[in-house]
């Protein structure tokens, strides 16, 4: 096991509280271990992206603190914590005048670093060709897009990943492919995964902790095979039944009945 695993991330009462009153984030107090792969599931505006982007300070909280490896985020300079995080989302901006080899050199080069070797190993790690590294974003297909955007998030080899529905916009088959492309990567790595997913099956499949979000709180805490054997509650095992029901269906298809 590389010793260089992703880090430790602490929520200690973390609560995000906007100038109108709405409470995103409820106190929230929980402990990611090193090199885990929690996904962070719930209704829309549920508090799930507010909680996510307190770790790397896109948001900060009005009360509570987020420690990563035991450091307070508050410290030191944004850009700082925010080189060690790689940061996924929906949609995400990539430079359209840039090529899509310069896109992910960048993190590089604000580094130093001007490292082709680099950006060929990345487009292989998000089983992109080599030969899109010199077409621009406006050229590539969304998925295409998508996966410039995890490459990026990776060039500087952060240790610890943060994904805001990164495949919601994607086709199912191009999903399913880069959801695990990024599992290995977390297995190989030990990164420390955070991800925010509508998609119940894509949590239950992918991490290894399920966080369950309802008004700002952490409703349920636990494993896939929990949520699968009917625990964590109300909220989790309605968010549960649709998988279920569809795998079920699917099954009786393939059985032949109706
Ligand atoms: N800048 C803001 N000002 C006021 N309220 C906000 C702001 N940003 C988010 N909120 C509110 O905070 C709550 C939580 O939003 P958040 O985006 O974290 O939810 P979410 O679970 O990620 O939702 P979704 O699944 O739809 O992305 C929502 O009620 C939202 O309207």
């Amino acid at each position: 096991m590389p010793d260089n695993s992703g880090p430790a991330i602490a929520f200690e009462r973390v609560t995000k509280r906007y100038a109108d009153g709405t409470i995103a984030v409820d106190a929230v107090s929980l402990a990611v271990e090193p090199g885990s792969f929690v996904a962070l599931v719930g209704a829309s505006g549920s508090g799930k992206s507010t909680l996510l982007k307190t770790v790397n300070r896109l948001v900060v909280p009005s009360e509570g603190r987020v420690l990563i490896d035991g450091v307070d985020v508050s410290e030191g300079a944004a850009w700082q914590l925010r080189r060690r995080i790689g940061y996924v989302f929906q949609n995400i901006g990539l430079f359209p005048h840039l090529t899509v080899a310069q896109n992910i050199a960048l993190p590089l080069r604000l580094d130093g670093r001007n490292d082709r070797a680099r950006v060929d190993a990345l487009l292989d790690t998000v089983e992109l060709p080599d030969s899109l590294a010199s077409r621009t974003p406006a050229e590539l297909s969304g998925g295409q897009r998508q996966r410039v955007g995890v490459a990026r998030a990776l060039a500087t080899d952060p240790g610890l990943l943060l994904m805001d529905e990164p495949f919601g916009a994607l086709d199912p088959v191009t999903r399913e492919s880069l959801g695990q492309a990024i599992v290995r990567l977390q297995r190989e790595r030990r990164l420390t995964v955070l991800m925010v997913t509508h998609d119940m099956a894509e949590a239950l499949l992918d991490a290894a902790r399920v966080l369950v979000m309802e008004r700002g709180r952490v409703v349920a805490d636990t494993t896939p095979a929990a949520l699968i054997a009917g625990e964590g509650g109300d909220t989790a095992q309605a968010l549960v039944a649709v998988p279920r029901a569809q795998a079920e269906r699917i099954a009786a298809l393939a059985r032949g009945q109706t």
